[in-house]
């Protein structure tokens, strides 16, 4: 494959610190304005600090970049890999000057997040605006590429963890356990302005739960409840919290579930705090078994979704826009996508 019109490939990442000492500078770039109380961040913190101030999320983009590095080779797909996060080092501003200094004039931007949404896709669009303003009028172009929600690249892998999940489950237990899927929680008001025409996380989230279902535990019922809730009490966040879903679960006679973080395309921290610490201890106390089902990462279904995406961004297109849902699919995000408009976006 020729690669026009893009000649360079980025990874936009969250990013976490990797060091104790990063812990509260990271904390604070992600909150800066947003109105998380400090005892919430010091709450966090504590988190981070149980693993030795590492969060896994930036190892897991380095891996993610290698592989795809070699998926683009293998598949002639003739784009330079750079890498740039949000809150934490590699910065994004940091990296844009680099691809600048490459000579890299128009880029292909893959988020790590499937959905749509302020967090999981507009603050990127604003990331992307920020740092471009940063570098100057001599910046390469970036554009982000679609939500992958649906794509089977993304939910057959989901799929095989849960079945492979459901088998680590005491057999006795498996015919009754229940499927959880969960997502990071949000605010309310965010949710209702989720996409072009609002509750499109909400929305992309229960259908790729239904499709994640369908193909590994057809017929079973599901749940898709919530996690990582953070912000004052008084503002509403998506509910139920995974932990208050395990105690109804368990009154209702539930003795074993699956839990699918479907809202994540790896293991960060909210996965391996949120509920491989804590929500495995409220299922411990509940006498509820839990098995936690893994998330892409770097599987390599995964990665070839991330090269089709971009061969859908050829002209003319070297692949079908791929996916087993039936919400809507859209290449490039309106302008005004996600509003409320807090800061300057690109498309
Ligand atoms: C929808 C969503 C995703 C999924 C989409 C995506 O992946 O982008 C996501 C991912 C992540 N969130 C992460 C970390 C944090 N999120 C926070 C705070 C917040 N998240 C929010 C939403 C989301 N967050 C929101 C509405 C807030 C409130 C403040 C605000 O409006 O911004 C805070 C502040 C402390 C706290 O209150 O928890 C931290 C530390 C990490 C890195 C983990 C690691 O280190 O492995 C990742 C991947
Ligand atoms: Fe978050």
């Amino acid at each position: 494959m020729t690669a026009p019109p893009y000649d360079g490939f980025l990874l936009l990442s969250f990013g976490g610190p990797e060091r104790p000492q990063d812990v509260m500078p990271f904390l604070r770039n992600v909150t800066r304005g947003r109105g998380v109380p400090d005892e919430r961040l010091a709450e966090v913190a504590e988190h981070y600090l149980h693993f030795g101030g590492v969060s896994p999320i930036n190892e897991q983009c380095r891996r993610l970049s290698a592989a795809i590095r070699a998926d683009f080779a293998a598949n002639d797909v003739d784009l330079p890999v750079y890498w740039g996060n949000r809150n934490w080092h590699p910065m994004l501003a940091d990296t844009v000057a680099q691809m600048r200094d490459d000579g890299v004039r128009r880029v292909v931007a893959f988020a790590t997040s499937a959905y749509g949404g302020y967090s999981s896709c507009r603050q990127y669009r604003e990331n992307i605006a920020a740092a471009r303003d940063t570098v100057g009028p001599d910046a390469p172009q970036i554009d982000k590429l679609r939500h992958f929600a649906d794509h089977p690249g993304f939910v057959e892998p989901h799929a095989d963890a849960v079945r492979a999940a459901f088998a680590r489950l005491d057999p006795e237990r498996q015919a009754a356990a229940r499927l959880v899927f969960t997502a990071h929680s949000i605010p309310t008001a965010m949710a209702a302005t989720a996409g072009p025409d609002g509750g499109r996380y909400e929305a992309q989230l229960a259908e790729t739960a239904a499709l994640v279902a369908g193909l590994s535990a057809p017929g079973r019922p599901y749940d898709l409840v919530w996690q990582s809730r953070s912000g004052p009490p008084s503002i509403p966040w998506l509910a139920p919290d995974i932990n208050d879903h395990l105690e109804a679960l368990a009154r209702s006679g539930v003795d074993a579930v699956v839990v699918s973080p479907i809202g994540f395309v790896s293991d960060h921290l909210e996965v391996v705090w949120d509920l491989d610490t804590e929500a495995a201890e409220t299922a411990a106390r509940l006498g509820v078994q839990l098995a936690r089902a893994a998330t892409p990462g770097a599987d390599p279904r995964f990665v070839a979704m991330i090269r089709e995406l971009v061969k859908e961004r050829l002209v003319p297109p070297a692949a079908e826009p791929a996916g087993l849902g039936r919400l809507p699919r859209w290449d490039t995000c309106p302008v005004d996508c996600c509003a409320p408009a807090r800061r300057p976006a690109s498309a």
